[in-house]
Parts: structure tokens; sequence; C-alpha cells
């Protein structure tokens, strides 16, 4: 018995002395301790889809070779960290890229990585810093702009926030800060003036070239005071005082007294404009220019008082009623403005001025929202009322209160938004197919029934626990008397309209694939993908590479991807996005097709 234990003893003594011969015989010389110890701090520190504690272990380079996913390596160093679309979250360790001195390429983009952007001090070699897609808070740290040979540097769709430092580096070539809330004016390097009004768009409130000019600070006050007097020349200079404080009195009169006369004129108008419309009730500044013009509209002999109603489930009112409410502007779209207005008898409606339909006889935008104002269907906005005059054009519709859909899927991403779940996005997908569906039955001679399908003119409301939607902005193509205002519907963006080729329901048809492509991605169409490294600058076409190369989940929103339902339903509706996407219209499915396999995918789930 002794003999086995002493035969097992030697044998493993042997294996130890073999085996750690074997590792110090494959050399380790290169081996960077500290590199390994940074990203070690990444992998224990953070969350991913990722599982970095199996995958990040033993050294991360083997001379030029990595066995980490993610990391890409060069004599000995790590030059590449590329952790993309992984749901990387929480924040980054403090400044532990500091050791990792040869880095060239660092990238996040894609995830939910919190917190401040890393401190990149010591990294000059950097020439890529992708954090684009995150939910990245507070500013840009000042060591960025001394990145000597820095070329990309992508931070849209984070929370960032302060101004933007004045990065001249002449290497910089892709430069985008787009959709934070930076504020405060661009710096005008020779750099920053190289890259387009995209590269810095949606931010709280940014300013200067090549977005719109900062405001011009106002004049500095009073002129200098005056040198001391030299003894000798006393009376002159005492007149040359009085000279000085007579014109500063007369400097200081004027704006008072120009002031005073713009008041006076002010508060005569008003006085003339209440005693013209004495009824008109407050409100904010959109529906006060409204009623002036409906003042200004009350020399039109053929204006009608009394407004001609289409839905009878709330209380009839007239025009004056309509001046009376209280109202809000609710959002300027590209044709018109909309407001949301309280009547006296406790009815909301929605009031949307239509812009742009000036060439339009009376009878044509008559029988146009006639036609349209007789169309009930549960996924419609309903029209319930309109009014025309030569300077005005309304048209009242139900007033539907969750906001829209484009809201619900990009708003507040970032901490403490509640994540769209899938059942909620298939049961909106299926409400727009039934709208579209109705739309394309009860308008068969309509070239294009809807025309403006997109996110924000799919309404929301809440039914219990269920998103339930509605379209709205329908019907308008035959109102819009030239093909350049019709380019800025949404069927502006198909491939038929830019090829200038036969528009059909079809038309309708590829804007339904596209907001299917935004439910299931989460991504807003026509930006670039935040994923590889190619551009692309259309979500179908992005869409499309992917699902081409790989049948992958990559495409699903990030979202939703760690629930993990309704994977290959998405995966299902996705190739019928692609197919409602297809440059022929003739190859995209009808709606009455889409709407079957919809509810098809639905009760399988
Ligand atoms: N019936 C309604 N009830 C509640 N909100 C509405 C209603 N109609 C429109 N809105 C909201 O009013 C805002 C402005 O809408 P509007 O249709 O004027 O412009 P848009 O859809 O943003 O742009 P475009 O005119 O280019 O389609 C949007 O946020 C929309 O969600």
């Amino acid at each position: 018995m002794n003999l086995i234990l002493y035969f097992f003893l030697a044998a493993a003594l042997f294996l130890h002395i073999t085996f750690s011969t074997f590792v110090i015989s494959i050399n380790l010389d290169g081996y960077q301790p500290e590199e390994r110890a940074a990203l070690l701090q990444l992998r224990d520190s953070m969350t991913s889809s990722l599982d970095l504690h199996s995958n990040w272990t033993g050294p991360p380079c083997i001379a030029n070779f990595s066995r980490w996913a993610g990391i890409v390596c060069s004599n000995w160093h790590v030059i590449h960290i590329v952790l993309e679309g992984i749901q990387l979250s929480g924040p980054l360790p403090p400044a532990f890229l500091y050791n990792i001195s040869l880095l060239t390429k660092l990238s996040f983009r894609n995830n939910s990585v919190s917190g401040p952007l890393p401190n990149l001090t010591n990294l000059v070699h950097l020439e890529s810093v992708l954090l684009s897609y995150n939910r990245f808070t507070g500013s840009i740290p000042s060591e960025y702009i001394e990145l000597p040979n820095l070329e990309r540097l992508e931070f849209q769709q984070n929370y960032l926030e302060g101004q933007i430092p004045s990065f001249d580096q002449k290497t910089l070539t892709d430069f985008n800060v787009s959709y934070n809330y930076f504020q405060g004016s661009i710096p005008p390097t020779e750099t920053l003036r190289r890259f387009p009004e995209s590269s810095y768009g949606h931010n709280l409130d940014l300013c200067g070239f090549p977005l719109k000019p900062c405001p011009v600070p106002p004049p500095a006050p009073s002129p200098p005071p005056p040198s001391p007097m030299r003894p000798g020349k006393d009376k002159k200079k005492k007149l040359e005082i009085w000279i000085v404080v007579l014109i500063a009195a007369l400097a200081a009169l004027v704006p008072l007294v120009v002031l005073l006369l713009v008041l006076c004129c002010y508060k005569r108008v008003q006085r003339k404009e209440t005693a013209k419309e004495p009824q008109a009730g407050g409100g904010p500044a959109g529906w006060t220019e409204k009623k002036l013009t409906h003042s200004q509209s009350t020399k039109d002999p053929e204006r009608k008082v009394e407004l001609e109603f289409f839905e009878r489930k709330i209380a009839v009112f007239d025009l004056d009623d309509l001046l009376r409410a209280s109202a809000e502007v609710l959002g300027k779209g590209k044709h018109g403005t909309t407001y949301k207005a309280n009547l006296e008898s406790g009815d909301v409606v929605a009031v949307k001025r239509v812009k742009n339909m000036n060439g339009l006889s009376k009878n044509e935008f008559i029988q146009q929202v006639q036609l349209l104002g007789k169309l009930k269907h549960e996924n419609l906005v309903q029209i319930i009322s309109f009014y025309h005059s030569k300077e005005e054009k309304l048209i009242i519709y139900e007033f539907v209160p969750t906001g829209n859909l484009f809201e619900l899927l990009h708003g507040n991403r970032g901490v403490g938004r509640v994540p769209l779940n899938w059942a909620a996005r298939l049961s909106i997908i299926k409400d727009i197919a039934k709208g579209l569906a109705f739309l394309h039955r009860s308008l068969p001679s309509h070239k294009v029934p809807h025309a403006n399908l997109k996110s924000s003119n799919v309404l929301i409301h809440q039914d219990g626990q269920s998103y339930r939607s509605k379209l709205t902005d329908y019907g308008f193509l035959p109102l819009l008397p030239s093909r350049k205002l019709s380019e800025s519907l949404a069927i502006g963006r198909s491939p038929e309209f830019s090829q200038r080729k036969k528009l059909t329901h079809k038309t309708d048809v590829y804007c339904f694939g596209i907001i299917l492509l935004e439910v299931i991605t989460g991504r807003i169409p026509g930006e670039v993908s935040p994923r590889d490294d190619e551009i692309v600058e259309d979500l179908s076409d992005w869409v499309r590479t992917v699902v081409n190369n790989d049948w992958s989940a990559d495409i699903l929103d990030v979202e939703i991807l760690p629930a993990r339902e309704g994977h290959d339903e998405m995966l299902k509706l996705t190739e019928m996005a692609l197919q409602c996407t297809d440059v022929t219209p003739e190859t995209r499915p009808k709606m009455s097709e889409i709407l079957g396999r919809i509810e098809d995918i639905e009760q399988k789930n």
C-alpha cells in the first residue's frame, strides 16, 4: 500500500516538474503583467454577455497572438481593445488603461457602459476612440485633445455634457459628438470646422460653425475712465469732463426713450386687438398666433364657423369654441404644427395647422379630408373635423395621450428606462399592420394611401398593461402639390421615390418594413451603424449586411436581448422586414399578407 502511495507521489512530482518546465519553456519573456492586471480590472468589475471570466485567462498576449476575445496584440503588447455590442455594463475602472501604453484602438461601441469617459492619459499611440451608443456621462476629459495620433473619435448617443474641447489634431478624420447634451460654442479650430452638421446635431445647445451662429455678446458697457489730469490745464479739462458727462447722460437717455416709445406702441396695438376679438381666451404663443390669423380671416366671406363633424363621440363645438380653448404646442412637423387643445366642454383634441397646401382649391382640400374623415378604425387616429379658409387650414384629430412610437423606442435610453419588452413590440407592430392594411383596403385607388408612415406618426395609448397604437398623418399625398413637398414625407426615402419610379401601395409597405426594423433593432433609421467599422447609412442595408453574413442576434435591440424571449420570432420578422424593404416594389408582400404572417407569429409566440 505504501509502495503505491510513493509511486503516485513520485508521479505527481514528476508531472509538476515537467509542467513547470514546459510553461517556462514556452518563453513568456515578453509577458507584460501590468497590461494583464489592467484588463483583469475591466473583466472583474463589469458585466457583459460574453463570459470574459472564462475567456480572459492566461497571458493576454503571446507575441503577436491573443486568444482573449476582443484583444489584439503586437509584440507582446495589447494594441486593440474592441468590445462591441456585448452588453458591457457598469462604469469603467478608473484609469485602468494607463499601463496599456501602446494601445491604438479602443472601442466599446454599442454597449451600456455608464459613468465618466475613460482616462486616456499616457496613451499617445491611440488612433481610434469609439465609445458611441453607450451611457457615458460627464464631460470630455482635457487629455483627449492631447492625443497626438487620434484619427477617429466617436461619442454619439451618450449622455455627455459640458463644452466641446478644442480638438485640433490634424490627424482627426472622423469625429462625432451628436445625440448628447453638449452646449456652448464649437471651438473654431481648423480640425473641428472640417466636420459636417451631423457630427454635432441633436445636442442640448451647441452653436457655431457648422451649426447656427452663436449669439453675439452685448457690446462692452461704459467708455474707459478718463486719464488723470495734469496741473495747469484744469479749466480745459473741467470743460472736457462736462462734455463727457453730457454725452454719457444722453447715451443713457436715448435707449430709455426708445424703450418707452416701443412700450407705448405695443400697448396701443394690444388694446386694438382686444377690442377686435374680445372672446379670445389665453394660451401659449403658437395658439395666440393662430387666433390672430383667424381674426384676419373674418374678412373672408366664405368663412364657415360651423364645423363639419365625422366623430360624434365628443360634444360638437364650433370654431369660436376651438379658439377659446387653451392650447399647447405638441410639435412642429414638416407640414405644419400640431396643438393640444383643451375645450371648455372638457374634451381634448389635437389640432393640426397645416401649411404647404395653399396651391390647393378649397374643394380639393375638403373632398380629401372628408374622405379621410369617413375612415374609422381602432388603429387609425380619427379625424374629428376640419376648417378651411384662404389663410388657415386646420385638421382636428382625436387626441392620443401617451406620445409616439419614436419617443417610446428611443426616448430616455439609459439608466432608469424601463425597456420596451418583446410582447409590447409585437403588439405595436401588429396594430400598425392592421391600421395600414385597413387604409390599403379602404383607399384602393390612392397611389400611396398613408405616404407618411414613420415612428413619430404612430401614436401610442395604453390599454391596461399593454400598448396600443394608431396611425396618424395619413392620406396627405394628394394634398401636396409638388414632388418637392412629397419628398419630405416618409415615402421620400423609398428607392422608387429617389429613382423617380412609380409610387404604389408597395411604397407604404417599404415604410412599414423600415418601422419594423426600427422596432426590432432599436435603432433610428438613416443613422450610421455603430457595430462595425464599415459605415452603413441605411437601416435596411445594415440589417441586410449583418444577416447575410450570419444569422446572428447582432441586430436585435440590446435593450431586449438579455430577456432572451422572442428571438426566433424577431428574426422571422426581420426576414419579413427585409422583404418589405426590397428595392423592387413588386417583390414586396402586400399588407394583407404581412398582417397574416404577423398574426401567425403572434399565435406561435
Ligand atoms: N392626435 C394626436 N394626439 C396626440 N399627439 C399628437 C397627435 N398628432 C400629432 N401628435 C404629436 O404632435 C407632434 C407633432 O406632430 P406633427 O404631425 O405635426 O409632426 P411630425 O409627425 O413630428 O412631423 P411630420 O409633419 O414631418 O410628419 C408629434 O410629437 C406627434 O406625436
